[in-house]
């Protein structure tokens, strides 16, 4: 008998990879008519197992260590054939995308994938694009298969998995992992990369427009609220995620948003809500007995996630693209209740706080960070992403916010009222308020408190927030425990900026003890 060749699809439709699937019980469909994935193992991005060959890039400043490892170009070539041949011998999924919705600078990507829900991830997430014409660029490949098993004595690998960038050949390897948001997360790096070299300045953060044409730039962490203000019913949408920032404009590097949904409301978050539809993928979400999702299950993990195109979005950019950001706000989880809702910055504060990039980290979004939640430095506010000195990415925003004019706010959406466990977080109304303000031009120009330690200028009052709310030293019963608790941030502060070799103006922005 003769074996049946392993099919190979290539550019069907969403609705044909939602139907493959569900065939091959890959996921199943919510009341909503989105795809429910359960990923199993590695229900987060994977650090440790993230790699750059870094012998066959002509560039020697592509960051490793930590943040990527450095693979030997021979051992990826082998790999690659032996992942390549284990997903030949199956039935697999192809699809032809964009990464970067700006002609001069999108990449076209081959995007290889062993299961049809990965397939439609990506489909999501990157841009679907009229034509697809690699002859005028180079191309890139994504070989993600989800279920080769690495060795880690023979294929070199930290684990049963990897995911590893090779920007001398353009390939992505993603090999044993499931978590979805590492195939996005690699072609970003790869961006990060590339952008800056052509005086784009890649971001880690959201965008959106008013209705006046003004746009807003949200940078954030994992987890620190991108997603969820940026989608806002009175505005139009960019995207959620990447973006690239270039001399009179901000494009998108994505076509499509990857939501945090735990407890995700449609009060609190209506457009996230209404776009998790068919055609959107649910990943490890619970289904209740009437296939309704579950949000405040974080059975599987508190990363659970909604993945769908911009075109579930019904209020957006339809060129995926606006001007130059009137509002950049640097949005923080604050775990110690320090720092106030809302900070107005000076240039030298913009770049110490974009060098800092003091924020939480939610475990569950990295693998082997532990499952809670723990304050973290991350240079640019997402320095696992970004391969260049953060010095070269500080540079160039600060050339383009003096450049263009705009006001940096630092915002935080983490607690008030004593630190985590003790005061509660902003909830997200009064967020909401703070961002209002911020994009309505209230805060330019507006009176303001100055907060010694932590060296952070306040408004002294923000429409639709409670005026209490805005020096977080009032929300704290106990005063001397709020001191305390500042002195020991600005000294967290202090110690890590001790690597960045910046001008004394810069240094002097920060915290002081
Ligand atoms: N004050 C707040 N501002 C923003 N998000 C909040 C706030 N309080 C709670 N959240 C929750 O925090 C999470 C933020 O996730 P998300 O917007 O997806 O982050 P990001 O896009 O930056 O990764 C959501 O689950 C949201 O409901
Ligand atoms: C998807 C991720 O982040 P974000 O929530 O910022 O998109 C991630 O860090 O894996």
């Amino acid at each position: 008998m003769t074996q049946a060749k392993p099919a190979v699809y290539t550019n069907i439709s969403a609705a044909q990879l939602v139907e493959e699937a569900v065939l091959r019980g890959e996921g199943t469909l919510a009341d909503t008519g989105a795809l429910v994935v359960k990923t199993g193992h590695r229900t987060g991005r994977s650090p440790a197992d993230r790699f750059i060959v870094q012998e066959a890039s002509t560039e020697a400043h592509i960051a490793w260590g930590p943040i990527n490892r450095p693979f030997c170009a021979d051992k990826f070539a082998a790999l690659w054939d032996r992942v390549e041949a284990f997903n030949n011998a199956q039935d697999h999924f192809v699809s032809h995308v964009h990464v970067g919705s700006a002609e001069a600078h999108y990449l076209p990507v081959k995007m290889t994938t062993q299961t049809a829900w990965q397939n439609l991830f990506g489909r999501c997430l990157f841009i679907e694009p009229e034509t697809y014409n690699p002859s005028n660029k180079a191309e890139w490949q994504i070989l993600n298969v989800a279920n080769f098993e690495c060795v880690p004595e023979r294929d070199g690998t930290n684990s049963d998995g990897c995911v590893i960038i090779n920007f001398a050949e353009r390939k992505v390897l993603i090999a044993g992992m499931r978590y979805a948001g590492e195939m996005k997360k690699a072609m970003f790096s790869v961006q990060n990369y590339l952008l800056p070299a052509v005086d784009v300045l890649p971001m880690h953060c959201a965008a959106n427009i008013g209705e006046e044409g003004d746009v807003s730039l949200f940078f954030g962490l994992s987890g620190t609220g991108k997603t969820t203000l940026s989608a806002d019913e009175s505005r139009y949408l960019i995207g959620d995620d990447e973006h690239g920032w270039g001399e009179g404009v901000v494009f998108n590097i994505e076509g499509g948003c990857y939501a945090k949904c735990i407890d995700l409301s449609e009060k609190n978050e209506p457009v996230i809500w209404k776009a998790i539809k068919f055609g959107a993928v649910l990943e490890n979400v619970v289904l209740d007995e009437q296939r309704s999702p579950d949000y405040e299950d974080d059975s599987l993990t508190q990363n659970s996630r909604a993945a769908y195109p911009l075109t579930h979005v019904e209020k957006r950019s339809e060129k995926n693209f606006g001007g130059e950001p009137n509002a950049v706000i640097f949005l923080t989880c604050d775990l110690t209740g320090v720092l106030p809702p809302v900070s107005i910055l000076n240039n030298e504060q913009a770049a110490y706080h974009f060098l800092s990039g003091y924020t939480a980290l939610v475990g569950s979004t990295e693998m082997g960070s532990g499952e809670g939640i723990r304050s973290t430095f991350s240079t640019c506010f997402g320095a696992p992403f970004f391969p260049r000195p953060a010095g070269e990415y500080a540079e160039l925003l600060i050339k383009r916010i003096n450049a263009f004019g705009s006001k940096v706010y630092l915002v935080n959406t983490g607690w008030t009222g004593g630190g985590y466990g003790v005061g509660q977080r902003f909830n997200i109304p009064t967020t909401r308020a703070v961002i209002a303000a911020i994009q309505g031009g209230t805060l330019v120009g507006a009176e303001t408190e100055h907060l010694p330690i932590i060296n952070l200028d306040v408004p002294t009052s923000v429409p639709g927030v409670d005026s209490n709310l805005l020096n977080p030293r009032n929300t704290w019963a106990d005063k001397a425990a709020y001191d305390a608790a500042a002195k020991e941030l600005a000294a967290k502060f202090i110690d890590n900026f001790e690597k960045f070799d910046v001008s004394e103006a810069i240094k002097a922005a920060g915290p002081k003890l």
